[in-house]
Protein backbone atom coordinates (compact mmCIF):
# COMPACT_ATOMS: atom_id res chain seq x y z
CA UNK A 1 0.00 0.00 0.00
CA UNK A 2 1.40 3.45 -0.71
CA UNK A 3 2.23 5.13 1.98
CA UNK A 4 3.62 8.40 0.72
CA UNK A 5 3.62 10.01 -2.84
CA UNK A 6 5.46 12.86 -4.50
CA UNK A 7 3.59 13.98 -7.52
CA UNK A 8 5.43 16.45 -9.59
CA UNK A 9 7.21 17.89 -6.30
CA UNK A 10 9.32 21.39 -7.32
CA UNK A 11 11.56 23.73 -4.72
CA UNK A 12 12.54 26.67 -5.72
CA UNK A 13 14.87 29.31 -3.10
CA UNK A 14 13.81 33.24 -3.49
CA UNK A 15 17.48 35.15 -3.08
CA UNK A 16 18.79 38.27 -3.66
CA UNK A 17 20.19 36.99 -7.15
CA UNK A 18 17.37 35.31 -8.31
CA UNK A 19 15.62 31.98 -7.79
CA UNK A 20 17.22 28.94 -7.32
CA UNK A 21 14.98 26.36 -8.84
CA UNK A 22 16.69 23.22 -5.88
CA UNK A 23 14.49 20.45 -6.99
CA UNK A 24 12.49 19.78 -10.26
CA UNK A 25 9.48 17.75 -10.87
CA UNK A 26 10.01 15.10 -9.01
CA UNK A 27 7.62 11.75 -9.02
CA UNK A 28 8.39 9.46 -6.67
CA UNK A 29 5.77 6.78 -4.42
CA UNK A 30 6.63 4.78 -1.17
CA UNK A 31 5.17 1.71 0.61
CA UNK A 32 4.68 1.54 4.09
CA UNK A 33 7.07 -0.20 5.38
CA UNK A 34 9.58 0.04 2.13
CA UNK A 35 12.93 1.65 2.92
CA UNK A 36 14.03 5.05 0.12
CA UNK A 37 17.14 5.60 -0.83
CA UNK A 38 17.75 9.47 -2.33
CA UNK A 39 21.71 9.67 -3.47
CA UNK A 40 22.71 12.72 -5.30
CA UNK A 41 26.03 15.12 -4.61
CA UNK A 42 26.38 17.99 -3.18
CA UNK A 43 23.77 20.13 -3.81
CA UNK A 44 21.52 18.01 -5.88
CA UNK A 45 18.33 19.01 -4.08
CA UNK A 46 18.00 16.10 -1.36
CA UNK A 47 17.94 18.09 1.82
CA UNK A 48 15.60 20.07 0.10
CA UNK A 49 13.13 17.06 -1.11
CA UNK A 50 13.39 16.10 1.93
CA UNK A 51 12.24 19.27 4.41
CA UNK A 52 9.71 19.96 1.57
CA UNK A 53 8.18 16.72 2.32
CA UNK A 54 7.03 17.97 6.06
CA UNK A 55 7.35 21.69 4.65
CA UNK A 56 9.83 22.49 6.30
CA UNK A 57 11.58 24.75 3.90
CA UNK A 58 12.89 28.25 5.06
CA UNK A 59 10.25 31.21 4.70
CA UNK A 60 10.73 32.37 0.74
CA UNK A 61 10.74 28.74 -0.56
CA UNK A 62 8.21 28.03 -3.32
CA UNK A 63 6.74 24.16 -2.83
CA UNK A 64 4.32 23.14 -5.85
CA UNK A 65 3.29 19.68 -6.77
CA UNK A 66 1.44 17.48 -4.35
CA UNK A 67 2.62 15.32 -1.89
CA UNK A 68 0.34 12.74 -0.32
CA UNK A 69 1.52 11.05 3.27
CA UNK A 70 -1.03 8.34 3.80
CA UNK A 71 -3.72 10.00 0.92
CA UNK A 72 -3.52 13.31 3.16
CA UNK A 73 -2.64 16.71 1.09
CA UNK A 74 0.43 18.11 3.08
CA UNK A 75 0.36 21.36 0.76
CA UNK A 76 -3.00 21.89 2.24
CA UNK A 77 -2.40 20.66 5.98
CA UNK A 78 -3.68 23.61 8.84
CA UNK A 79 -0.89 24.63 10.54
CA UNK A 80 -1.77 22.43 13.81
CA UNK A 81 -2.19 19.63 11.79
CA UNK A 82 1.06 20.28 9.97
CA UNK A 83 2.88 20.17 13.21
CA UNK A 84 1.13 17.26 15.02
CA UNK A 85 2.42 15.10 11.75
CA UNK A 86 5.80 16.23 11.79
CA UNK A 87 6.49 14.40 15.08
CA UNK A 88 3.63 11.67 15.54
CA UNK A 89 3.94 10.53 11.88
CA UNK A 90 6.62 11.90 10.78
CA UNK A 91 10.24 12.54 11.79
CA UNK A 92 14.07 13.89 10.88
CA UNK A 93 17.28 12.79 11.89
CA UNK A 94 18.97 15.58 10.36
CA UNK A 95 22.88 15.20 9.73
CA UNK A 96 24.61 16.12 12.65
CA UNK A 97 22.07 16.52 14.45
CA UNK A 98 23.73 14.99 17.65
CA UNK A 99 25.37 18.45 18.12
CA UNK A 100 21.96 19.86 18.19
CA UNK A 101 20.90 18.19 21.58
CA UNK A 102 20.96 20.24 24.35
CA UNK A 103 24.17 20.65 26.36
CA UNK A 104 22.79 21.29 29.78
CA UNK A 105 19.85 18.76 29.54
CA UNK A 106 19.70 14.88 30.79
CA UNK A 107 19.63 13.17 27.60
CA UNK A 108 16.16 11.27 29.31
CA UNK A 109 14.49 14.66 29.72
CA UNK A 110 15.33 15.27 25.76
CA UNK A 111 14.14 11.68 24.82
CA UNK A 112 11.00 12.50 26.29
CA UNK A 113 10.31 16.16 25.68
CA UNK A 114 8.22 15.01 22.27
CA UNK A 115 6.07 12.56 24.10
CA UNK A 116 5.30 15.48 26.76
CA UNK A 117 4.85 18.25 24.12
CA UNK A 118 1.94 16.13 22.01
CA UNK A 119 0.48 15.43 25.38
CA UNK A 120 1.27 11.82 24.25
CA UNK A 121 2.42 10.54 27.73
CA UNK A 122 2.16 11.96 30.91
CA UNK A 123 5.57 12.21 32.83
CA UNK A 124 5.74 8.84 34.95
CA UNK A 125 4.80 7.11 31.47
CA UNK A 126 7.17 9.09 29.84
CA UNK A 127 10.40 8.34 31.75
CA UNK A 128 9.23 4.04 31.34
CA UNK A 129 9.22 5.05 27.40
CA UNK A 130 12.27 6.86 27.68
CA UNK A 131 13.90 3.66 29.13
CA UNK A 132 12.32 1.41 26.34
CA UNK A 133 13.46 3.46 23.94
CA UNK A 134 17.28 3.74 25.13
CA UNK A 135 16.87 0.13 24.88
CA UNK A 136 15.91 -0.38 21.54
CA UNK A 137 19.11 1.98 20.41
CA UNK A 138 21.65 -0.16 22.22
CA UNK A 139 22.09 2.01 24.98
CA UNK A 140 21.87 1.60 28.94
CA UNK A 141 19.07 2.95 30.74
CA UNK A 142 21.22 4.85 32.99
CA UNK A 143 21.99 6.92 30.13
CA UNK A 144 18.79 8.63 30.29
CA UNK A 145 20.69 10.75 33.06
CA UNK A 146 24.30 11.76 31.07
CA UNK A 147 24.36 14.77 29.78
CA UNK A 148 25.41 14.72 25.68
CA UNK A 149 28.77 15.59 26.16
CA UNK A 150 29.10 12.41 28.78
CA UNK A 151 28.63 10.66 25.28
CA UNK A 152 30.49 9.36 22.00
CA UNK A 153 28.95 11.01 18.46
CA UNK A 154 27.90 7.47 17.56
CA UNK A 155 25.80 7.42 21.37
CA UNK A 156 24.42 10.83 20.71
CA UNK A 157 23.21 9.98 17.18
CA UNK A 158 21.45 6.88 18.63
CA UNK A 159 20.30 9.72 20.99
CA UNK A 160 18.61 11.11 18.26
CA UNK A 161 17.27 8.04 16.40
CA UNK A 162 15.36 7.46 20.13
CA UNK A 163 14.25 10.70 19.64
CA UNK A 164 13.06 10.23 16.20
CA UNK A 165 11.04 7.01 17.27
CA UNK A 166 9.74 8.61 20.02
CA UNK A 167 6.34 9.13 19.03
CA UNK A 168 6.04 5.80 17.03
CA UNK A 169 5.90 7.50 13.41
CA UNK A 170 5.17 5.59 10.48
CA UNK A 171 8.04 7.45 8.53
CA UNK A 172 11.24 8.40 9.45
CA UNK A 173 13.68 10.61 6.98
CA UNK A 174 16.91 10.22 7.63
CA UNK A 175 19.30 12.83 6.10
CA UNK A 176 23.26 12.09 6.16
CA UNK A 177 22.13 10.40 9.74
CA UNK A 178 26.01 8.63 9.93
CA UNK A 179 28.50 10.93 7.81
CA UNK A 180 29.45 12.95 11.15
CA UNK A 181 30.51 9.23 12.59
CA UNK A 182 33.76 7.14 11.65
CA UNK A 183 33.43 4.45 9.35
CA UNK A 184 33.03 1.53 12.03
CA UNK A 185 30.45 3.76 14.65
CA UNK A 186 28.87 4.07 10.62
CA UNK A 187 28.19 0.87 10.15
CA UNK A 188 26.84 0.14 13.48
CA UNK A 189 24.21 2.77 13.46
CA UNK A 190 23.12 2.02 9.48
CA UNK A 191 22.36 -1.24 11.04
CA UNK A 192 20.29 -0.46 13.64
CA UNK A 193 18.19 2.13 11.49
CA UNK A 194 17.69 -0.80 9.27
CA UNK A 195 16.74 -3.40 12.20
CA UNK A 196 14.69 -0.81 13.67
CA UNK A 197 12.78 0.52 10.82
CA UNK A 198 12.27 -3.14 9.61
CA UNK A 199 11.19 -4.42 13.73
CA UNK A 200 8.61 -1.54 13.72
CA UNK A 201 7.03 -1.58 10.12
CA UNK A 202 8.32 2.15 9.51
CA UNK A 203 8.97 3.28 6.15
CA UNK A 204 12.26 5.13 6.06
CA UNK A 205 13.66 7.69 3.24
CA UNK A 206 17.40 7.80 3.93
CA UNK A 207 19.94 10.46 2.30
CA UNK A 208 23.01 10.17 1.30
CA UNK A 209 25.70 10.82 -1.11
CA UNK A 210 26.95 7.14 -0.92
CA UNK A 211 24.90 4.82 -2.93
CA UNK A 212 26.80 2.17 -1.51
CA UNK A 213 24.92 2.64 2.23
CA UNK A 214 21.89 2.95 0.32
CA UNK A 215 21.78 0.12 -1.61
CA UNK A 216 22.98 -2.21 1.78
CA UNK A 217 19.47 -0.50 3.84
CA UNK A 218 17.44 0.28 1.43
CA UNK A 219 14.59 -1.41 -1.03
CA UNK A 220 14.41 1.26 -3.62
CA UNK A 221 16.75 4.06 -4.70
CA UNK A 222 16.29 7.25 -6.69
CA UNK A 223 19.25 9.31 -7.99
CA UNK A 224 19.44 12.85 -8.15
CA UNK A 225 20.94 15.42 -10.61
CA UNK A 226 20.68 18.77 -10.46
CA UNK A 227 17.46 18.79 -8.84
CA UNK A 228 15.99 16.02 -11.03
CA UNK A 229 15.45 12.48 -10.56
CA UNK A 230 17.47 10.91 -12.96
CA UNK A 231 16.85 7.22 -12.06
CA UNK A 232 14.79 5.10 -9.80
CA UNK A 233 14.55 1.54 -9.40
CA UNK A 234 15.28 -1.67 -6.73
CA UNK A 235 18.01 -0.69 -4.95
CA UNK A 236 20.49 -3.26 -5.69
CA UNK A 237 19.49 -3.48 -9.47
CA UNK A 238 20.44 0.79 -9.28
CA UNK A 239 23.57 0.24 -7.71
CA UNK A 240 25.04 -2.68 -9.40
CA UNK A 241 23.40 -1.88 -12.78
CA UNK A 242 22.87 1.95 -12.83
CA UNK A 243 21.27 2.70 -16.16
CA UNK A 244 22.50 6.44 -16.15
CA UNK A 245 25.23 7.41 -16.64
CA UNK A 246 25.74 9.88 -13.78
CA UNK A 247 24.15 6.77 -11.36
CA UNK A 248 27.38 4.83 -13.01
CA UNK A 249 29.89 7.31 -11.68
CA UNK A 250 27.75 7.52 -8.45
CA UNK A 251 28.11 3.63 -7.97
CA UNK A 252 31.89 3.56 -9.11
CA UNK A 253 32.64 6.20 -6.29
CA UNK A 254 31.84 4.22 -3.37
CA UNK A 255 33.19 1.11 -3.56
CA UNK A 256 33.22 1.06 0.17
CA UNK A 257 31.09 2.27 3.31
CA UNK A 258 31.92 5.69 3.99
CA UNK A 259 35.10 6.31 1.68
CA UNK A 260 35.57 10.30 2.58
CA UNK A 261 37.88 10.48 -0.98
CA UNK A 262 34.82 9.98 -2.74
CA UNK A 263 32.62 12.50 -1.41
CA UNK A 264 34.94 15.04 -3.74
CA UNK A 265 33.63 13.67 -6.96
CA UNK A 266 31.76 10.36 -8.57
CA UNK A 267 35.18 8.75 -10.34
CA UNK A 268 35.52 9.61 -13.63
CA UNK A 269 33.59 12.47 -14.16
CA UNK A 270 35.07 15.79 -14.53
CA UNK A 271 33.89 19.11 -13.18
CA UNK A 272 31.53 19.77 -11.07
CA UNK A 273 27.77 19.84 -10.52
CA UNK A 274 25.49 23.02 -12.29
CA UNK A 275 25.07 26.17 -10.60
CA UNK A 276 21.41 25.71 -10.42
CA UNK A 277 20.69 29.25 -11.66
CA UNK A 278 22.78 28.59 -14.88
CA UNK A 279 21.39 24.82 -15.75
CA UNK A 280 22.87 23.82 -19.13
CA UNK A 281 20.35 23.17 -21.84
CA UNK A 282 18.69 19.76 -23.11
CA UNK A 283 19.85 17.38 -19.91
CA UNK A 284 21.15 18.70 -17.16
CA UNK A 285 24.08 16.01 -17.15
CA UNK A 286 24.94 16.75 -20.72
CA UNK A 287 28.46 18.58 -20.51
CA UNK A 288 29.99 15.87 -18.03
CA UNK A 289 28.36 12.85 -19.49
CA UNK A 290 30.90 10.39 -20.34
CA UNK A 291 28.54 9.41 -23.24
CA UNK A 292 26.70 12.75 -24.40
CA UNK A 293 25.90 12.45 -27.67
CA UNK A 294 25.41 15.67 -30.24
CA UNK A 295 21.39 16.02 -29.61
CA UNK A 296 21.58 16.12 -25.76
CA UNK A 297 22.21 19.74 -25.10
CA UNK A 298 18.62 20.44 -27.22
CA UNK A 299 16.99 17.02 -25.56
CA UNK A 300 13.70 16.83 -24.01
CA UNK A 301 14.87 14.42 -21.46
CA UNK A 302 12.35 12.15 -19.40
CA UNK A 303 12.38 9.18 -17.21
CA UNK A 304 12.03 6.25 -19.76
CA UNK A 305 11.28 2.83 -18.36
CA UNK A 306 14.56 1.30 -17.84
CA UNK A 307 13.35 -2.60 -17.12
CA UNK A 308 10.85 -4.03 -14.02
CA UNK A 309 9.94 -0.96 -11.83
CA UNK A 310 13.04 1.27 -13.46
CA UNK A 311 12.99 4.70 -14.69
CA UNK A 312 15.87 6.72 -16.15
CA UNK A 313 16.34 9.81 -17.85
CA UNK A 314 18.91 9.35 -20.46
CA UNK A 315 18.53 9.12 -24.52
CA UNK A 316 20.33 5.35 -24.67
CA UNK A 317 17.94 4.48 -21.79
CA UNK A 318 14.79 5.39 -24.29
CA UNK A 319 16.68 3.87 -27.27
CA UNK A 320 16.35 0.73 -25.31
CA UNK A 321 12.46 1.32 -24.15
CA UNK A 322 10.85 1.52 -27.44
CA UNK A 323 7.56 1.32 -25.30
CA UNK A 324 8.55 4.17 -23.33
CA UNK A 325 5.73 5.83 -21.62
CA UNK A 326 5.88 10.07 -20.99
CA UNK A 327 7.53 10.58 -17.33
CA UNK A 328 9.20 13.32 -16.20
CA UNK A 329 11.28 16.65 -18.49
CA UNK A 330 14.34 17.04 -17.51
N1 LIG B 1 18.01 28.33 1.98
C1 LIG B 1 18.46 28.30 0.72
N2 LIG B 1 18.44 29.43 -0.05
C2 LIG B 1 18.88 29.42 -1.32
N3 LIG B 1 19.40 28.33 -1.95
C3 LIG B 1 19.45 27.19 -1.23
C4 LIG B 1 18.99 27.11 0.12
N4 LIG B 1 19.17 25.85 0.58
C5 LIG B 1 19.72 25.16 -0.45
N5 LIG B 1 19.88 25.96 -1.53
C6 LIG B 1 20.40 25.57 -2.85
O1 LIG B 1 19.56 24.56 -3.36
C7 LIG B 1 20.32 23.55 -4.03
C8 LIG B 1 20.04 22.20 -3.40
O2 LIG B 1 20.57 22.18 -2.08
P1 LIG B 1 20.37 20.95 -1.08
O3 LIG B 1 20.98 21.34 0.22
O4 LIG B 1 18.96 20.54 -1.10
O5 LIG B 1 21.26 19.83 -1.79
P2 LIG B 1 21.82 18.48 -1.19
O6 LIG B 1 21.83 17.50 -2.29
O7 LIG B 1 21.07 18.10 0.03
O8 LIG B 1 23.30 18.88 -0.80
P3 LIG B 1 24.19 18.41 0.49
O9 LIG B 1 24.48 16.96 0.27
O10 LIG B 1 25.39 19.29 0.40
O11 LIG B 1 23.35 18.67 1.70
C9 LIG B 1 21.78 23.99 -3.93
O12 LIG B 1 22.12 24.68 -5.11
C10 LIG B 1 21.78 24.93 -2.75
O13 LIG B 1 22.79 25.91 -2.89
Amino acid sequence: MTFLELDDVSVTYRIAAGEVPAVRGVSLSLDAGAALGVAGESGSGKSTLAMALLRLLPRGARLGGRILLDGEDVLAMKWGRLRAVRWAEASIVFQGAQHGLNPVRRIGDQIAEPLLVHGLARPEAARGRVAELLEQVGLPTWRARSYPHELSGGQRQRVMIAMALACSPRLIIADEPTTALDVMVQAQVLTLIKQLVAENGISLIMISHDLSVLADVCDQLAVMYAGRLVEHGPAGEVFHEARHPYSQALAAAFPTVGDPASRLAPRGLGGDPPDPMRLPSGCSFHPRCPVAREECPTLDVELWPAGAGRRAACVHVREQSPAATKGETS
